[in-house]
């Protein structure tokens, strides 16, 4: 796992906008699992400005969901397929047809779940997929004591995620109670695994996942397991960190030729 301790979350959506422009350079249908949440958000600025500057040719790239409420009507605002279509989709000129969600709406929530879960390997599985990390340590919807082998399916959120997310509705009674979200053994078959994590309110579960034992109780423990994961922090989320001097010192050191 490399981490990368950075000034503030502007320095870390351009850090990752680089390297997704990187991978479209290599690859430029890449399949790119993004995230939602406010963390990301930088990333996406950064990733639209190099669209409308030239700097990066997104035309091909596809996009894919990470998780979704269930139950929230067709078109609601805050129903992620809205937030990632509006947030992602749309400013990198792309559109629907280069979307890939599960159905939040389905009648049988199961079914759309495993069915997602085909749909992203019949694409060819996720290139680089985009993580935020959740104040009690979840990442996508998989809350603690999620299986750390466990498929794309229906998940019940806490309460603590519930009201994290209540800001995003008029009242916390308005967030659903059920999602569905790419499991964790899904999301550790991603080829590049990039947690962005920004302010203090993430630096506990930062310290956890990074520093702490792997654990079903600590989801973002997870990527302890991925061959190629890159978490990055700014100073207040990186603030728990024993080894941030270690991990600064490696980074300054990076050579040349080794990409994030
Ligand atoms: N399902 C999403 C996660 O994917 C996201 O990482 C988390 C943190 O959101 P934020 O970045 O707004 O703190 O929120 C939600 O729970």
């Amino acid at each position: 796992m490399e981490i990368v301790i950075v000034p503030d979350a502007s320095a870390a959506g351009e850090l990752i906008a680089a390297a997704i422009t990187d991978l479209l350079t290599d690859k430029p249908d890449a399949l790119l699992g993004v995230a939602t949440g406010s963390t990301p958000l930088p990333i996406y600025r950064s990733l639209a400005e190099r669209v409308r500057d030239g700097r990066l040719d997104a035309s091909r790239a596809r996009i894919c969901q990470l998780d979704e409420y269930v139950g929230l009507p067709a078109g609601h605002p805050e129903s992620y397929r809205s937030v990632v279509l509006r947030e992602v989709v749309e400013p990198l000129g792309l559109t629907e047809d280069s979307f890939l969600g599960p159905d939040g709406n389905a009648a049988d929530v199961a079914a759309a779940a495993t069915a997602y879960d085909r749909a992203l390997a019949e694409a060819g599985g996720v290139d680089l997929q985009l993580l935020g990390i959740g104040t009690d340590g979840h990442i996508g919807f998989n809350e603690p004591c999620s299986s750390l082998a466990s498929r794309t399916r229906i998940k019940t959120l806490t309460r603590q995620t519930r009201v994290d997310n209540a800001r995003f509705f008029d009242s916390i009674d308005q967030v659903p109670h059920h999602v569905i979200t790419q499991g964790i053994g899904t999301i550790l078959e991603a080829r590049h695994l990039v947690l962005l994590a920004t302010g203090e309110a993430k630096a506990e579960a930062v310290a956890l996942a990074v520093e702490g034992p792997l654990a079903a109780a600590v989801p973002a423990s997870a990527l302890q397991l991925h061959p190629h994961a890159t978490v990055v922090v700014d100073e207040a989320a990186a603030s728990r960190l024993k080894l941030a001097d270690y991990f600064r010192d490696t980074y300054a050191a990076k050579p040349a030729w080794q990409k994030l």
